[in-house]
């Protein structure tokens, strides 16, 4: 299967439109955190219900500046006042509690002394009146749609959709993830190495990257460069909605991911996109399972599974933008011109400008550790001098979905 790679965009499009689609359920509001909302979110209730004051003060009417007032009684949060505010009558009233009847304006502490029951104005009214009054309605009126369907649920919209009158909301189900590493070189993180030996990384690495996406996760590996022993692997993890292997993906003797998923009736849907690192890319499927190949190289495995892996989780929990996106970034230095693929540099930003690591050879991890950022260079672009806005993708938390 020897076809020219696919470029980015065109394989991310063909990977996205694979995402297997999970079913919806209800779950309590707390618990959806890092999950992408189903189904539109409809206010249930009015925010404020009722005009409030923003203030601590005492509630009156406008008409009856400059003073002075009798304080009549009180309305504090959760304790409103029962009666009508009439004319030359104030209300004492704290921050949050309901404006009581006949009352338009709240008139600072600050602002009046207040001797037993008469009330003095000794500063300024409030101008416009008004101003220290959340009208109802102010935040969300009911039936108003206040979260649109694929929205990522963070704490702010926890509180919005409990302020709103939820209890549950709609989300799909958690996405089962199994995540493989082989190679007959890999040992168990922890474990001795003997020189031809490396500690298993890339499977801890992605597992991490999608630990805050709705996912049951499960790890396998490592396990040995046999035909057989990864197509067992892929077997037992027949029930995931998404597979990931990372290394033997290209094109040596030992390189077996994909006789492996031939072995086990997998179609191959592409191999190979047109970006370094991360070349030898592959995704199948299965019934309706993906399964998505990774370089073994560690800083192609975190390209890819940024560019591929991750997309296709948000797209499969449900999200409205599964991709991520790039913004412009000053380059702190020169950046040499690209080369025949899209590059994906390992850089670190600093909020003011971005600075290239020195060492981009993809079996490096060293750089991916000092990296928040990476750079895109495009195929084929220009040097460009230190001071040019370049695209860059920020690793917020250090690439965690
Ligand atoms: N003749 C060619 N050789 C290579 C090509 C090519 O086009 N022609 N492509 C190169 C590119 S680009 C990449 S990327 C690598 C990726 O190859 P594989 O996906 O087959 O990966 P492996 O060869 O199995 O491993 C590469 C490297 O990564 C280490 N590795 C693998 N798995 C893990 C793991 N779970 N944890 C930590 N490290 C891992 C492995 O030990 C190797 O050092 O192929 C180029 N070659
Ligand atoms: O494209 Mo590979 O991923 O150079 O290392």
């Amino acid at each position: 299967m020897k076809t020219p790679p696919l470029q980015l965009a065109e394989a991310q499009a063909r990977l996205l439109a694979l995402a297997p689609s999970l079913s919806v359920e209800h779950r309590a509001v707390a618990e959806c955190l890092g999950h992408y909302i189903a189904t539109p979110l409809h206010a249930r209730r009015t925010q404020p219900a009722a005009p409030l004051s923003a203030m601590d003060g005492h509630a009156m009417r406008a008409a009856d500046l400059p003073g002075p007032w009798r304080v009549i009684g009180e309305s504090a949060a959760g304790h409103p006042f029962g009666g009508t505010v009439g004319r030359g009558e104030a209300v004492r009233i704290s921050t949050g509690a309901m404006l009581p009847a006949g009352a338009d304006m709240v008139l600072l502490q600050e602002d009046s002394a207040r001797d037993g029951e008469t009330l003095t104005l000794t500063g300024e009214p409030p101008a416009p009146p008004g101003r220290h009054i959340r009208p109802a309605g102010m935040d969300f009126t009911a039936d108003t749609t206040l979260i649109e369907a694929g929205t990522r649920i963070g704490p702010a919209q926890i509180a919005l959709a409990i302020a709103a009158g939820h209890s549950h909301l709609a989300v799909r189900r958690p996405l089962r993830l199994t995540v493989i590493d082989s190679g007959d070189e890999l040992v168990r993180p922890g474990n001795t190495t003997r020189l031809h030996q490396l500690p298993a990384s890339n499977g801890p690495m992605l597992c991490a990257m999608a630990s805050a996406l709705p996912c049951d996760i499960s790890h396998i590996g490592p396990i040995a460069d046999r035909i057989e022993d990864l197509a067992a692997a892929l077997d037992g993890a027949h029930e995931a909605d998404v597979v990931v292997t990372s290394g033997g993906a290209s094109v040596g003797d030992h390189d077996l991911v994909r006789p492996a998923l031939e072995a086990v009736g997998a179609k191959i849907d592409f191999w190979r996109v047109g970006i370094k690192p991360g070349k030898p890319l592959l995704v199948a499927t299965r019934g309706n399972q993906v399964i998505i190949g990774l370089p073994g190289n560690p800083a192609s495995a975190f390209v890819t599974a940024f560019l591929f892996l991750l997309p296709l989780l948000r797209a499969s929990l449900g999200a409205a933008s599964p991709l991520p996106r790039t913004i412009p970034a000053r380059l702190a230095g020169p950046m040499g011109p690209g080369g025949s693929r899209m590059e994906f540099l390992r850089a670190h930003w600093d909020g003011n400008g971005v600075t290239l690591d020195e060492l981009q050879d993809s079996g490096a991890l060293s750089p991916l550790a000092r990296a928040n950022a990476l750079v895109v260079r495009e195929a084929g672009s220009e040097r460009k001098e230190g001071g040019t806005d370049v695209p860059i993708y920020l690793l917020e938390n250090g690439g965690i979905a």
